[in-house]
């Protein structure tokens, strides 16, 4: 009896050579419709499925391939006396080889305006049926979903006659990671359609973009993996236009630098460490917010990420030019900018776009034993429900720093204080397990500079210590949340320097 190929892939890449190396190897072709007519048309010997089945692909080819004639072939336990016995007995021939690939559904599911009933028509029922059924059966049969290992398993098969079991084994993995992966997606995509919002279980896919050298630290072992429709405009879709391989802190760090700028409309530069923002600057160009950027901290910013949200140009590369960093991001880079930059030969340079977002995305972090979801942190100044409870209310400049400080401080790592001007920040006080901690690490940095400057706070002050530290600083404005069971003392504190107080009612605690 020849060994039997079943074959029925949507898409063809590779799929003419693999048929005909398996014909050479004197198997039989099964194939649907469409496979069938692409095999046929390049000189490949086809049996119909239909000739399997005894049966037609019916209901637009919903059901061609569902039939105990296949399924019995590719489940049979060949190597024992009693499966063989059955499907002799149903006049079932085992199926050795499955070659299949799956409906589009995630190409279909990102084509912008595409219908529902497009959506599900691409949901592949039988394809991930005959891998699964092949898969589990991989002690008999090798199913094959990837194109790129269509040579590994005609190699083996010329040299040995059979697909090695190990091989078998680590094809029939890949599959069940396939289908996991593509139900996954289809889960996804359900359940947003249904708009559950905490479905009791959550499956999510996500497909390896890069290996990595290492992780947070070298003894780590670390890889990059991206959603498959995940947004365009992130690190996940950048192109890096030169430099050493990004690192895991870096990926991390970028990724930070990004979230910040796209805080800003007008020119803005911000520079990260260790994914907080060290110094944020805004001005009528990109060089003058990068310069900004720099001054707000030119000891912190060495070796940092630096995430631009203009153009970098010449002006602006000679700076960048000037001191060490890992990182330069921008939506673009002039061919001048490049030549000076391109001159060191580690820092990377990424551009990514700079669209509006397409939707927001759901946040995840891991625990032991655990994940965490929230929704990502969207809600900006212009939403919040803001309100002056000091007697001083604002000065239009001051005004402009709290908007600056209250877009940074939210990007901070909890309890986090930023002390800002209107153009850029002048001390950030980050991570600090009491509030008045990082108010006094802020004001310490900004110096002489917090007299006059505005500060903005993540979350409410649970005493009145930071105002108290943060007039004597000379600061004038503060902007916080606001909600604390003695926010009287600290509107008293302020009303008692002659501090203008806002609050948003909104925190932004980030850890
Ligand atoms: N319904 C079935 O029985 C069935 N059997 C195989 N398919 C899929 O049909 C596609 C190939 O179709 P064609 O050979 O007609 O181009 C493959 O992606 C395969 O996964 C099916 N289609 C969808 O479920």
């Amino acid at each position: 009896m020849r060994k039997k190929a079943l074959i029925s892939v949507s898409d063809k890449t590779g799929i003419i050579d693999f048929a005909k190396g398996l014909q050479e190897l004197g198997f039989e072709i099964i194939s649907t419709g469409g496979t069938k007519q692409a095999l046929q048309d390049s000189g490949v010997a086809v049996t119909g499925i239909s000739d399997v089945t005894g049966f037609p692909e019916i209901l637009d080819g919903r059901v061609k391939t569902l039939h105990p004639n296949v399924h019995g072939a590719l489940l049979a336990r060949v190597g024992e006396a009693d499966h063989l016995s059955q499907i002799q007995e149903h006049g079932i021939q085992p199926i050795s080889v499955v070659c299949v690939n799956l409906y589009p559904f995630k190409e279909t599911i990102s084509k912008p305006d595409v219908s529902v009933e497009e959506a599900i028509e691409n949901i592949d029922i039988g394809g991930p049926s005959m891998l699964r059924s092949s898969a589990k059966n991989h002690e008999y049969v090798a199913a094959v979903v990837d194109p790129a290992d269509y040579n590994t398993v005609l190699t083996e098969l010329k040299e040995t006659g059979d697909v090695n079991k190990e091989t078998k084994r680590w094809l029939a993995a890949k599959v069940f990671r396939h289908t996991a992966a593509y139900d996954a997606m289809i889960a996804e995509y359900m359940t947003e359609l249904v708009q559950e919002e905490q479905p009791e279980t959550v499956t999510m896919t996500f497909e390896l973009k890069q290996p990595l050298r290492y992780g947070e630290n070298p003894h780590q072992k670390a890889a990059f993996y991206k959603k498959p429709l995940g947004s365009s405009f992130s690190i996940a879709h950048a192109e890096q236009l030169h430099g050493k391989e990004l690192s895991y802190n870096n990926i991390n760090d970028a990724d930070a630098a990004l979230q910040i700028v796209r805080e800003f409309n007008q020119p803005a530069a911000v520079a990260v460490k260790h994914s907080n923002p060290c110094g944020v600057g805004t001005g009528e160009t990109i060089e003058a917010a990068f310069s900004q950027a720099y001054q707000a901290d030119p000891v912190s910013i060495f070796g940092g990420i630096v995430a631009l949200n203009r153009e970098v140009n010449r002006e602006t590369a000679e700076q960048l030019h000037e001191i060490f960093l890992e990182i330069v991001i921008a939506p673009s880079f002039t061919k001048e900018a490049l030549e000076i930059l391109t001159s060191k030969k580690n820092i990377r340079l990424l551009t990514v776009s700079f669209g509006k977002k397409e939707k927001a995305e759901k946040k995840l972090s891991s625990i032991e034993g655990g994940l965490l979801i929230q929704d990502s942190d969207e809600f900006g100044f212009e939403q919040a429900d803001i309100t002056v409870p000091t007697k001083r209310k604002p000065t239009e400049d001051e005004w402009n720093a709290l908007k600056l400080g209250w877009k940074v401080v939210k990007h901070v790592k909890s309890n986090a204080i930023v002390v800002s001007d209107v153009q850029m920040t002048l001390g950030i006080g980050a991570g600090q397990m009491n509030r008045v901690g990082s108010a006094r690490i802020a004001l310490e940095q900004a110096g002489e500079k917090a007299k006059g400057s505005a500060m903005a706070s993540d979350a409410f002050f649970p005493m009145d210590d930071t105002v108290e530290a943060a007039a004597k600083a000379g600061i004038t404005s503060i902007i916080q949340p606001g909600g604390s069971i003695r926010d009287e003392d600290s509107i008293k504190k302020a009303d008692e320097y002659g501090i203008a107080m806002v609050f948003t009612g909104v925190r932004h605690f980030k850890h």
